[in-house]
């Protein structure tokens, strides 16, 4: 079965007048399995809003190829369009002195959806997303959760199988978020996939299955989120808990040691170059009565922070 989106060799230059070219994406090949949740990471500027438009069929590649459930984007942009949809954040695709359903429909006739089947779907969707009640209040007067959860019926309107998310939860407060993301994975558990482009560690960690990271239109990394770890290879590191941070000083002296961080009160942890250098630091460590000490996996944020620095990064 062809996966949900496939990319091969993908490139894309902007040019802008007379000036360099800026080289958005570079050979890149990624592979986002059918009912996947994949996160694509990235600081500013990475490519990855290019990624999500190319996918969407809002740019043509300049380079490579591009195939959404094996549908080529540039040859076949009628059928990906009826496949894709795209949830910007922030402010842009809304009508503000539209109320929402009115936006709904606007985005139907667009999609060339019949009046009576936007109308149904549009009534579904404005509930689905809790807006039901707000439903003929003009968008102008929406927070901003209320307007991502606008963007995102917005973009189930013409069912598609395909969703391409951009900074969903962008400027929403914890409670709006999780709200959001409780959402997203409704929608996978009918069948559906995500490509979710984000800053967020703590959410690509809550809802991505897998996760790519790219930096200056390159890929660095892709594959499952809860062995990100495995992505920084011989890397390894050691949480041990010690009230006394004069043991921690110690340690980080130790030349099979890297770095040693506080995580948080008596919590720390050890990075450590290999495997060998983790059993021999578990070893100090319990010689000198440590509460407790044990094999750690570097989190996402680790691997992103030691991958890209802390460019564009939200923790
Ligand atoms: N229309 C355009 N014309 C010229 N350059 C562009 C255009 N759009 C994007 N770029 C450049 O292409 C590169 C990739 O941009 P892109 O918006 O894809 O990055 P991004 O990863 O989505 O960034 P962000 O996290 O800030 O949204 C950047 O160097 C950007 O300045």
């Amino acid at each position: 079965m062809e996966p949900a989106v496939h990319t091969s060799g993908l490139g894309r230059v902007y040019k802008r007048g007379r000036k360099d070219p800026v080289v958005a994406l570079d050979d890149l090949t990624l592979t986002i399995e059918r009912n996947e949740i994949h996160g694509l990471l990235g600081p500013n500027g990475a490519g990855k809003t290019t990624l999500v438009k190319i996918l969407s069929t809002v740019l043509l590649p300049s380079e490579g190829s591009a195939r959404v459930l094996g549908h080529d984007v540039a040859a076949e942009t009628r059928a990906v369009r009826s496949l894709v949809g795209l949830v910007l954040g922030g402010d842009r695709g809304l009508y503000d002195r539209l109320s929402a359903r009115r936006n709904l429909l606007f985005w139907g006739a667009l999609y060339k959806l019949d009046a009576r089947t936007t109308r149904d779907r549009a009534d579904a969707l404005l509930e689905r997303v809790g807006l039901a009640e707000r439903a003929d209040d003009r968008v102008e007067r929406f927070s901003r959760g209320m307007r991502q959860r606008l963007h995102l019926a917005r973009g189930l309107l013409h069912e598609p199988r395909v969703l391409f998310l951009d900074e969903p939860t962008s400027g929403l407060d914890p409670v709006a978020a999780g709200a959001f993301r409780r959402l997203v994975l409704d929608l996978r558990a009918e069948g559906r996939t995500f490509l979710l482009a984000t800053h967020d560690m703590d959410e690509a960690t809550a809802l991505c299955d897998r996760v790519t990271l790219i930096d200056r239109g390159r890929m660095l990394l892709t594959g499952d989120t809860g062995q990100a770890g495995r992505f920084l290879g011989d890397r390894e590191c050691v949480d041990f808990t010690h009230p006394d941070p004069a043991l921690a000083d110690a340690l980080a002296l130790l030349p099979d040691v890297t770095d040693v961080e506080r995580q948080d009160g008596t919590a720390w942890r050890a990075h450590t170059p290999d495997r060998g250098a983790t059993r021999r630091v578990l070893g100090w460590l319990l010689d000198r009565d440590v509460l407790t000490a044990r094999r750690g996996e570097p989190t996402l944020e680790e691997v992103y922070l030691r991958t890209v620095g802390d460019r564009g990064m939200r923790v």
